[in-house]
């Protein structure tokens, strides 16, 4: 039986809101302080997850986060009673609030890196979460997310999970938006492609200037041990300091792969010739490895960040070919959409293109691929994922009542000081932990 790749989507949580808080994150900056819609958000990412079911995609569901984090708040010493923690933090610091109530675990792209079992030495699946250490919401992430995909795949004869790396810059680590594999087939061994921003320790490498680098070398080469992926499956290159400068945060705002297809900017590498050399000298497979380079009068890096083109999903179709899942916001920009038609239209598997409207995930810099964490897995392995995180017809019903039940269509500043926010959300949560069959995962829930 063949392996398949299952797209494991964020649902968005109940709390989604825009605080402004990834610096180098162009959409985060320019929207601070809207309100948001979390309702809209959620069933945004439920249309997508259904679409690609409906295409006959093995399709997952990652649970959000309990958010306000209390805890954190009570560490930064704020005490009394939920509700007076709560108050207390939105007189001291509304931003730290917010933060704690951020939903950005909704981009499952930065949950985790894994490494199929046709890569590793020890032939299991393995994961590891990311530290998330460069944004302060962000780095309140990787224990759940660590002792959610223990939930998800709760069997250690398949499913290796590591501890987050050390929380700290030197070994900042963003998971799968620095990471794709390339192969002639998902079940084949693939080349796993690390792409840092900046090296901790050596100096010699170049760095941006202006905007932080998230991803280390020193994480991409701690991951590629944990997972003990073999070292014909591995390669480490470095993301153009350039661009991160000009909002490129992550590689996969500038590059998208998938099978034997990569898909990048022409200034997404840092000595981009050579970059992609390496990648057709190691590539593992027998098919011709489409390498397509956009370049920069066609698409600009400006329209690159504020369409999300290469945070389209490129996903593999029964029939052989591939689609591109683009955000609505190329179809509107006319340069990237006549980009997008030449694409589509040229000699490459890449055929058919569909747009979704992911427009409050967007405004906070997560188009689709943001959105979902690839997993290759055989089928045995599939057979051993927890059923109920997988997306079904029944499921997706489930979800969309679940969240019209639960979820505020307006989320502003001064909703935050009101603690029956955080009792609302958690009982959401705790309805999700048994739809998804999830156990007690949550702080609040311990
Ligand atoms: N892969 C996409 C990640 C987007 C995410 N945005 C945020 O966290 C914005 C949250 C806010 O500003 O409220 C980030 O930058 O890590």
């Amino acid at each position: 039986m063949t392996a398949v790749e299952v797209n494991f989507d964020g649902l968005v949580g109940p709390t989604h809101n825009y605080a402004g808080l990834s610096y180098g994150n162009v959409a985060s900056l320019s929207n601070a302080a809207s309100y948001s819609n979390p309702k809209e958000a959620v069933l945004q990412g439920l249309a997508k997850m259904k679409a690609m079911h409906d295409l006959g995609l093995t399709q997952g569901v990652f649970a959000p986060h309990a958010r306000p984090d209390v805890n954190v708040l009570r560490r930064l010493g704020f005490t009394g009673k939920d509700s007076e923690v709560i108050s207390k933090a939105f007189k001291a610091d509304p931003v730290l609030l917010r933060a704690c109530y951020s939903a950005s675990a909704m981009w499952t792209a930065n949950a985790a890196t894994v490494s199929p079992s046709a890569d590793t030495l020890d032939g299991k699946v393995h994961f590891t979460a990311a530290n998330l250490n460069n944004k302060f919401h962000r780095s309140l992430e990787p224990t759940t997310t660590t002792r959610l995909l223990k939930a998800m795949f709760n069997n250690d004869s398949y499913f290796s999970h590591h501890e987050h790396l050390p929380d700290q810059g030197f070994f900042g680590d963003e998971g799968a938006a620095n990471h794709t594999r390339l192969t002639d087939a998902h079940g084949k061994q693939g080349l796993e492609l690390f792409v840092f921003g900046a090296s901790s320790f050596n100096s010699a490498l170049p760095k941006p200037s202006k905007f932080p680098a998230r991803q280390t070398l020193e994480a991409s080469q701690a991951i590629c041990r944990l997972h003990q992926l073999k070292s014909s499956s591995q390669l480490l290159l470095q993301q153009n300091p350039a661009v991160i400068d000009q909002g490129v945060f992550h590689n996969d705002v500038i590059a998208v792969g998938n099978a034997n297809v990569l898909l990048c900017h022409e200034q997404a590498f840092l000595n981009q010739d050579n970059a992609l050399q390496q990648i057709k000298n190691a590539y593992l497979g027998e098919k011709t490895l489409h390498i397509i380079e956009v370049p920069t009068a066609k698409v600009s890096i400006e329209d690159a960040v504020t369409s999300y083109l290469f945070n389209s999903q490129l996903v593999s179709l029964d029939n052989g070919k591939m689609l591109l899942v683009a955000p609505q916001e190329c179809h509107n920009n006319g340069v990237v959409n006549t980009y997008i038609n030449e694409l589509i239209s040229a000699d490459n598997p890449i055929n058919q293109v569909q747009f979704f409207d992911l427009k409050q995930s967007m405004q906070n810099g997560g188009g689709p691929a943001c959105l979902r964490l690839r997993v290759a897995l055989n089928q045995q392995e599939l057979a051993a994922v927890n059923p109920d995180v997988m997306l079904t017809d029944s499921k997706y019903q489930q979800l969309s009542l679940w969240a019209n039940k639960h979820y505020r269509d307006k989320l502003s500043n001064d909703d935050f000081a009101d603690p029956s926010l955080l009792l609302e959300s958690w009982q959401a949560l705790d309805e999700l932990t048994q739809i998804l069959n999830l156990g007690s995962v949550y702080p609040f829930q311990q």
